[in-house]
């Protein structure tokens, strides 16, 4: 039963829904919202459901930390799947409201830098108030609990609000980034456009700690794709580090990496590899030399043949 349930970011009409609608096997899954991130992972966790969709990233802000943070902390989960969504808001309003008649704004946080400057611009004295997910938002000014909420424009139909404006997003092509996640397994196959998340915490502070955290990828032609510091909650000082790399646990040159990494810190979360959205395989920059999969391989035969004294 809960192999045919994929848990979202909800309530109806959130960005996430729309991102998890694009996955071709959202068809024949039914689609349970959730009122938080973790309560989706949750429902992933204990059973309730085969996988989840929640945002992960945004091109504006960076990365949505209550995501990170659930898959740093509790019981392990995987990313199967990334889904890229390009995000504009409109101005949700009750019918007649005006522009003059708002005080009162809400939407996801993540939702605030993507709308910031257009709110100084026109709304510079209404109060911003933090929802749940942007469709929670929605629901919210349905309630009547505030004027307007920034939302997708498909979101005003479910909660009988108005587009009052729309197209509003600060930056150009602005971005958020969806993770599928499941319970542990293992990952699909590579595709040859390929990421890996894992969870790496650095071991007693020394200078140059970070360095050799990026060297183990970065002696092996590794390409990161994000890196993004989150306080281990044990203290001030106390980091551990989300990276996306470029590849597949399979690949050689990323298993040698995370087992370089495995080797001097003190834990790393493997989080999955899993297909990049929205690039194909000839579209993936060039390996540096020697980091092939056949060029450790040929590495490693020569060491068996030297160890043997076959040279
Ligand atoms: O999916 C939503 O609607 C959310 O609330 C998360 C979110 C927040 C900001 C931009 C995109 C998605």
């Amino acid at each position: 039963m809960s192999a045919t349930r994929y848990a979202y970011l909800g309530p109806e009409g959130t960005f996430t829904e729309v991102a998890l609608r694009t996955l071709p096997e959202a068809a024949t899954r039914e689609l349970v919202p959730m009122v938080s991130v973790p309560a989706a992972l949750d429902a992933v966790r204990n059973g309730q459901a085969a996988a989840a969709l929640v945002p992960i990233e945004n091109s504006v802000e960076g990365g949505i930390t209550a995501t990170l943070d659930e898959l740093t902390t509790g019981a392990p989960l995987m990313i199967y799947r990334e889904v890229l969504l390009s995000i504009t808001f409109a101005l949700l309003v009750r019918p007649g409201t005006k522009l003059s008649d708002i005080k009162t704004v809400t939407a996801h946080p993540a939702a605030q830098p993507q709308v910031r400057n257009w709110m100084a611009a026109h709304l510079p004295n209404a109060v911003w108030e933090s929802a749940a997910s942007n469709a929670d938002g929605a629901r919210l000014v349905q309630e009547g609990r505030y004027d307007a909420a920034f939302a997708g424009e498909f979101a005003a139909a479910t909660y009988g609000l108005e587009p009052l404006v729309t197209e509003i997003h600060d930056a150009e092509n602005a971005q958020t980034r969806f993770v599928l996640v499941g319970r542990p397994a293992r990952p699909s196959a590579p595709t040859g456009a390929d990421k890996t998340s894992v969870v790496i915490w650095l071991g007693d502070d020394h200078p140059g700690a970070l360095l050799e955290l990026l060297q183990e990828f970065a002696v092996r032609g590794v390409n990161l794709m994000l890196i993004q510091s989150r306080p281990t909650g044990e203290g001030i000082g106390n980091y551990c580090f989300a990276v996306d790399a470029e590849g597949h646990i399979a690949d050689r040159r990323v298993g040698e990496a995370l087992m370089g990494l495995k080797r001097i810190c003190p834990n790393v979360r493997f989080l999955g590899s899993y297909p990049r959205a929205g690039v194909t395989p000839d579209e993936v920059g060039a390996l540096r030399t020697g980091t092939s999969d056949t060029d450790f391989t040929d590495a490693s035969d020569w060491l068996a043949r030297s160890q043997d004294g076959r040279v």
